[in-house]
């Protein structure tokens, strides 16, 4: 599965990289946002695989593209055993965001990114629509500190384990209402509180690389993102849970249904019984192949962004599989048409 889906899906993150990057600083969320699912779903549907959308835009109804249960790529056709080999006929599940950040590209602000997670048929968590307490942090930490401890003891076991003082580390927390308490407590400990917008998932993933200067990511975000860093996390070695929070008190904002009770009544209707439950980075992608695929649509930590020129676009995207046991940055050169100069910088 891995050799050639590992040079498509960086394609799939560019195309949807540059459509979006194209609405950058415009005020258009939206268009951002559709122009990259656009992109990503027509470039994914020229593979030679048989993959199915596990975490996308949502249900049917609602979304017209890369909706949840919408099959892609060239082997999910009738006639796919005339057209495909054994190997691409396996089929995949696929988890999309195809522009993570879509507040931040519509204000020009850094860490967008087109982003994916490919395993075999059931190796992803088909996370339903809620919010999701997360913690990531660093290999070294990785099964160390543990959500349901306090934020206070996490930066203690997290400083022992990264041979820091807690002042030397640097928490990333969404800037939300909910995390008021959190981000109180975090600083009282002594730790630094990097605040963010918008995009946790490439917080969390910032996670697993020294040198980003984010050492850990603690709160509330959505659900499908958690999954989608889960994958990157788990094929790094890097230390991620998740817990779904399905409770509307606790989020404060955002739509996560009518009530606490209503909730877990769905979360029970997809045979998820056990709501509180806790999940770690391989339960989240249990699959035994996963790849992640992200390209950035402004700069961030991790990658640049879509930087044109006359003739062109350069583009930086982060695979990481857990086969290969690599974390692989791209850096490419897209040629619009005939352009007369290629531009390196
Ligand atoms: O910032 C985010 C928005 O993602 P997108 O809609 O694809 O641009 C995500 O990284 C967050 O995980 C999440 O969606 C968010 O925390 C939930 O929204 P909110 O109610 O504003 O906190
Ligand atoms: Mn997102
Ligand atoms: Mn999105």
């Amino acid at each position: 599965m891995e050799n050639t889906l590992g040079l498509e899906i960086i394609e799939v993150v560019e195309q949807a990289a540059i459509a979006s990057a194209k609405w950058m600083g415009k005020g258009e969320k939206n268009i951002a946002d559709q122009v990259a699912v656009e992109a990503m779903r027509e470039r994914m549907n020229k593979i030679y695989m048989r993959g199915r959308i596990v975490i996308g835009e949502g249900e049917r109804d609602d979304a017209p593209m890369l909706y949840i249960g919408e099959e892609v790529g060239i082997c999910t056709q009738p006639n796919a055993e005339a057209l495909c080999n054994p190997d691409e006929l396996v089929e995949i599940d696929i988890a999309v965001d195809p522009c993570e950040g879509t507040n931040l590209v519509a204000y020009g602000q850094p860490g967008s990114m087109a982003v994916l997670a490919i395993s075999e048929k059931g190796g992803l968590f088909a996370a339903p629509d809620f919010y999701m307490k997360k913690l990531a942090a660093p290999p070294a930490a990785k099964g160390k500190v543990d959500i349901n401890k306090s934020a206070t003891e996490n930066l203690k076991i997290l400083s022992e384990c990264l041979e820091r003082s807690i002042e030397e580390l640097v928490i990333v927390v969404m800037k939300r209402e909910r995390h008021n308490d959190l981000i109180k407590e975090i600083r009282e400990a002594g730790a630094r509180v990097a605040l963010i917008s918008d995009g946790d998932v490439g917080a969390a993933i910032s996670c697993g690389f020294a040198g980003t200067n984010i050492h850990a990511l603690m709160g509330i975000g959505a659900a499908p993102e958690g999954v989608i860093s889960a994958a990157a996390m788990r094929a790094l070695g890097g230390h991620f849970q998740g817990q779904l929070i399905y409770d509307p008190a606790v989020v404060k904002t955002g739509l996560i249904g009518e009530s606490r009770e209503a909730n877990i009544d769905r979360l029970k209707s997809m045979n998820i019984n056990d709501p509180d439950k806790v999940y770690d980075a391989h339960e989240l992608a249990s699959g035994k192949t996963v790849l992640f695929a992200a390209c950035g649509i402004t700069s961030g930590n991790l990658m640049n962004g879509v930087r044109f020129f006359n003739g062109g676009a350069r583009t930086q995207s982060l695979v990481i599989s857990n086969q290969s046991k690599t974390a692989r940055f791209v850096d490419t050169i897209h040629m619009f048409g005939e352009p007369k100069t290629l531009q390196l910088n």
